[in-house]
């Protein structure tokens, strides 16, 4: 079925924002949410006339936010707290289960377009059961726009004698005029600035190197507060990656940027394989990079002027800098500090307006646009900094890991072990059209898994599982996602078959026909688009999102399991 066939079936002209259909509906979108370049399609398939940028771009728009200096932070607080060694074995565990997490995320976000909140619906968790997964990642988001702003206002404050309070405040209002602008500014900003943040990230320790050589091996008997000084111990180490394990979700981000990756194809296979696998997991490898980069410098510091900010990337750049550059290095290193955190926290604020776009379109069947949902993010976040949330970093990240290892270690398992095993669609459905509200296999896993994990973390099984506990809910969470989805025998995760007559997928590739929506008459691909006895017709993913009225009736003819391959494939994939 064509566009114009669509039109002539359901009677509508394809263009305008409101349309009458048969049960008498109408849907204006807000000027907000119509405009593509500030929508970036949050809610739906990110359709590939909008997927218009090289892997190159798209990957180094999505490893631009890696600029943050949260790392840079948590490195010194876990050397500080845990000594050198066991920070080490830290910052190494919580890299690897991120980055093997991380591979099947960005592989299936970047092959069907979706970002990390379709993705959870798809992956075992339901239509409505990834609401909460929603929050989890706004929680994310917001937590950490807070942490790297209170570091851009410590930076204010100590560069340019801006009284904290007020600092948190110019931290937080900086980035939204970016962010307002969605992919289209973002991957500007990230591809120019991106040079000259490395050159800066990298100055010091080169400098360090030259001057001082022998303060690596110094580094290395660095005991900070930790009782068993620099030498290693089980229990920190355990709790030291706790910490880091906070991180985990941010393969949400990197998606969030990856779902508008190109189509792969013959020609382009290396370079896309090569940017989803440095955008995606890839991440990890800088970020524990500078980890340790922060734990070495909270040592230099520490060396120079005491513990007590040595965490703080503002006095380790400022000392870090003055090795090579005295007299301006107040200037360079405020410079640094602030272009660094306007990269992260324009997107931190992006993906948190997503989820929040997420979470409202299905909780309240409304949608005012993503640009609404920048400004809620940004308001909890100030909240946050002015309550000090950056003097309780481990005590915050350490519980957040818990929860949000057990969202990824579901999702993780019904990609890699649930749809080999056939328990799983083979493609991801997003639409609520074709999803049940609930499906207990990620849901249910993810509830128990973080449960567990967090009774754990408040000491209820002993030292160790609690020191560990993050990597219990990542075990509970891989291990019952499959026994849930062989004892439900797969049948939660498709409520019904899909009824267009459209094909889903040509010549391998999902197709990309435009087919118009009944109720707001504009035109989406067709892996947007459902059919819809309700306003007989099809119907786009984000007018069945907020369509109150019909009460899922499409859901409830009764049809039994369904079939969990690739539905109506001209081709297969
Ligand atoms: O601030 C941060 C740090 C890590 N990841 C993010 O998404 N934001």
């Amino acid at each position: 079925m064509t566009d114009t066939d669509s039109s002539a079936r359901t009677g509508q002209a394809s263009t305008g924002t409101t349309a009458t259909t048969s049960t008498g509906a109408k849907r204006a979108y807000h000027r907000w949410a119509k405009n593509d370049t500030l929508e970036d399609y949050s809610l739906r398939y990110a359709p590939k006339s909008f997927r218009r940028w090289s892997p190159y771009v798209v990957a180094t728009t999505a490893l631009g936010g890696i600029a943050y200096l949260a790392d840079f932070a948590i490195g010194g607080s876990i050397a500080i707290s845990y000594g050198f060694s066991s920070a080490a074995v830290a910052i190494l565990i919580a890299a690897v289960v991120i980055f093997a997490t991380g591979i099947p995320i960005a592989y299936y976000s970047a092959k069907y377009s979706v970002d990390m909140d379709l993705l959870t619906r798809g992956a075992g968790f339901g239509y409505l059961g990834s609401t909460l997964t929603s929050i989890i990642y706004a929680s994310f988001t917001f937590i950490f726009f807070a942490l790297e702003g209170s570091i851009m206002a410590q930076a204010f404050q100590l560069g340019l004698h801006i009284p904290l309070a007020v600092s948190y405040l110019i931290a937080s209002l900086l980035v939204i005029p970016l962010v307002i602008y969605g992919m289209t500014a973002l991957s500007k900003m990230q591809v120019w600035t991106q040079p000259i943040w490395l050159i800066m990230m990298v100055a010091p320790f080169l400098a360090i190197a030259v001057k001082d050589p022998g303060e690596f091996a110094r580094f290395t008997h660095f005991g900070g507060d930790s009782p068993t000084g620099a030498g290693f111990s089980f229990l920190s180490a355990g709790a030291g990656a706790g910490v880091a394990l906070s991180l985990i979700a941010q393969i949400g981000e990197q998606v969030d940027y990856l779902r508008f990756m190109p189509d792969k194809t013959e020609e382009n296979k290396k370079q896309w394989w090569g940017a989803v696998l440095s955008a995606g997991p890839g991440w990890v490898v800088l970020g524990a990079l500078k980890q340790l980069g922060g734990a070495f410098l909270a040592f230099y510091v520490t060396e120079k002027i005491g513990k007590s900010v040595a965490d703080e990337p503002i006095q380790q750049y400022l000392l870090g800098l003055k090795t090579f550059a005295a007299p301006v290095a107040l200037g360079l290193a405020t410079f640094f500090v602030v272009l660094s955190q306007v990269k992260i926290n324009s997107t931190n604020a992006y993906s948190g307006s997503l989820s929040w776009s997420n979470f409202f379109s299905r909780v309240l069947h409304k949608h005012p646009g993503r640009v609404v949902w920048i400004f809620l993010n940004v308001g909890i976040s100030l909240a946050l900094m002015e309550g000090g949330v950056f003097g309780f970093l481990n005590n915050v990240l350490g519980f957040y890991s818990n929860v949000a290892i057990a969202w990824i270690g579901a999702v993780t398992a019904d990609l890699v072990i649930n749809k080999p095993l056939k328990l799983s669609p083979s493609y991801i459905e997003f639409k609520r059209a074709h999803l049940y509200n609930f499906n207990p296999v990620g849901f249910g896993s993810m509830l128990i898994a973080s449960a567990v994990s967090i009774v754990a973390y408040f000491n209820a099984f002993g030292a160790y599982a609690k020191a560990f506990s993050p990597l219990i809910a990542l075990g509970i969470g891989l291990a019952l996602s499959p026994i849930l989805a062989y004892t439900t025998k797969g049948k939660y995760y498709i409520a019904r078959v899909d009824g267009l007559d459209e094909p889903l997928v040509v010549d391998g590739l999902l197709s990309s026909v435009e087919l118009t929506c009944t109720v707001c008459t504009d035109a989406f691909e067709r892996p947007d688009m459902a059919s819809c006895p309700f306003h007989s017709g099809p119907i786009c993913s984000l007018c069945c999102s907020l369509e109150a009225a019909c009460h899922d009736a499409c859901k409830k003819t009764g049809s039994g399991a369904v079939d969990l391959g690739m539905p109506v494939t001209a081709t297969p994939v």
